[in-house]
């Protein structure tokens, strides 16, 4: 990949705290990233340090070859869209838009033949005498847009522009704004806590924790080869089972438990496991059947032993909370399982992601996933 934007080595805090650790980061021009990662973890500051908005403390930051580290945000070629709007309440749409270009000195018919245009671009057309108050959050997230996209950016940082809308519009406006960065070539780094719009947006996604880089890839990667455990909950393989295991060749074997007969399920290429384990699953990555009747136990994967603790039906399918020994997992069944039946929990092995548990011998940058992407 051709490096666009190129962070190399960069902290940055506030105060005393430093945030960002030394961090590393490459996005080519026309790429769409998005930032993911929990409340508090240095999203914001990590574009904000992007934007120049916080100095980095070490390391370089670079666009196209550029160093910008020392240059001030409006020297950057970037702009930022914020989640609250930060619309001038005064001002029309149409002045909103124009906002950048008329610091920038450019004429007044320029400014109105670009402002047209956005307003066009962003079906906003009819709204330009309006002001932001007048405007619905989606209108108003899409004039913030407009006045980023009006100064012609190399990078459109976008902080977590969808979350003060409600689910449909930021789901359309998702689709927009993807659509909209593909059709101008735009580079793009987009902050968000959601799992799903990151999948649906970006072409990569960036997941930090404690101002780290954990793991970056595709969507695909990153939900079906989860490199450690704190990666695979937070993509959505919330259900956690402390399992004991050995690897011979290219096979691990779970060793038998409380709630789990013995079984195995293929190393394919990953890291030896041995000792005790972290099994992840997502409720819809497992199949449950009665315990009741013959169920042949299947060549590979997981299978536990549990009691249903409640049902309910979220939509699609059943969601079975199940307490399986301590511990509690959700399973969905397209039909309902009744609160105290005991049933089998089957996990294929390729919905099955195991990791050295905390403690174990393995080091935590060799915890693999066992499953295949
Ligand atoms: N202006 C500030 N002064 C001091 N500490 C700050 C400041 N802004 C953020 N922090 C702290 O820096 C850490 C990272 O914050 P940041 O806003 O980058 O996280 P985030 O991942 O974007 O979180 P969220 O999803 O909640 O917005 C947090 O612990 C936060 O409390």
């Amino acid at each position: 990949m051709i490096s666009f934007l190129h962070l190399r080595t960069v902290s940055a805090g506030y105060g005393a705290t430093r945030i960002l650790h030394g961090l590393d980061l490459d996005v080519a021009q026309g790429e769409f990233v998005a930032l993911l990662g929990a409340s508090g973890c240095g999203k914001t500051t990590l574009l904000r340090t992007i934007a120049g908005f916080t100095p980095a403390t070490a390391g370089s930051i670079s666009v196209g070859g550029v160093d910008v580290t020392a240059l001030s945000p409006d020297r950057r070629g970037m702009a930022m869209v914020f989640q609250s709007y930060a619309l001038w309440p005064h001002m029309t749409v149409a002045r909103n838009i124009g906002y950048g270009l008329k610091l920038r000195g450019r004429s007044r018919a320029e400014i109105t033949r670009r402002v047209d245009e956005m307003l066009d671009m962003l079906g906003l057309a009819g709204l330009g005498e309006r002001k932001p108050a007048a405007l619905s959050g989606g209108q108003r997230q899409r004039v913030a847009l407009g006045r980023a996209l009006a100064i012609d950016p190399k990078i459109l940082l976008l902080d977590e522009p969808l979350s003060n809308l409600d689910a449909r519009i930021r789901v359309q406006l998702r689709g927009e704004i993807r659509a909209l960065q593909q059709r101008l070539g735009i580079t793009a780094i987009h902050v968000t806590h959601d799992r799903e719009e990151a999948m649906a947006m970006a072409d990569r996604i960036v997941i930090l924790d404690g101002g780290n880089i954990v793991q970056q890839g595709s969507p695909q990667q990153v939900y079906n080869a989860p490199a450690s455990s704190f990666v695979a909950a937070f993509m959505g393989a919330e259900n956690s089972v402390r399992l004991s295991g050995r690897t011979e060749t290219d096979l691990v074997t779970i060793e038998p438990g409380a709630a789990n007969p013995a079984s195995v399920v293929a190393l394919a290429g990953r890291a030896p496991l041995n000792g005790p384990l972290e099994a992840r699953f997502r409720a819809g990555g497992a199949a449950l059947a009665a315990t009741s009747g013959h169920t042949q136990q299947p060549a590979q994967g997981l299978q536990l032993t549990g009691t249903v603790l409640s049902v309910g039906y979220p939509g699609g399918a059943w969601r079975h909370r199940i307490a399986i020994g301590g511990e509690a997992v959700e399973v969905d069944a397209p039909q309902p399982f009744s609160a105290g039946e005991t049933v089998r929990v089957f996990v294929p092995p390729e919905n099955l992601f195991l990791f050295a548990a905390s403690g174990a011998a393995s080091p935590p940058n060799r915890h693999r996933p066992m499953a295949a992407a």
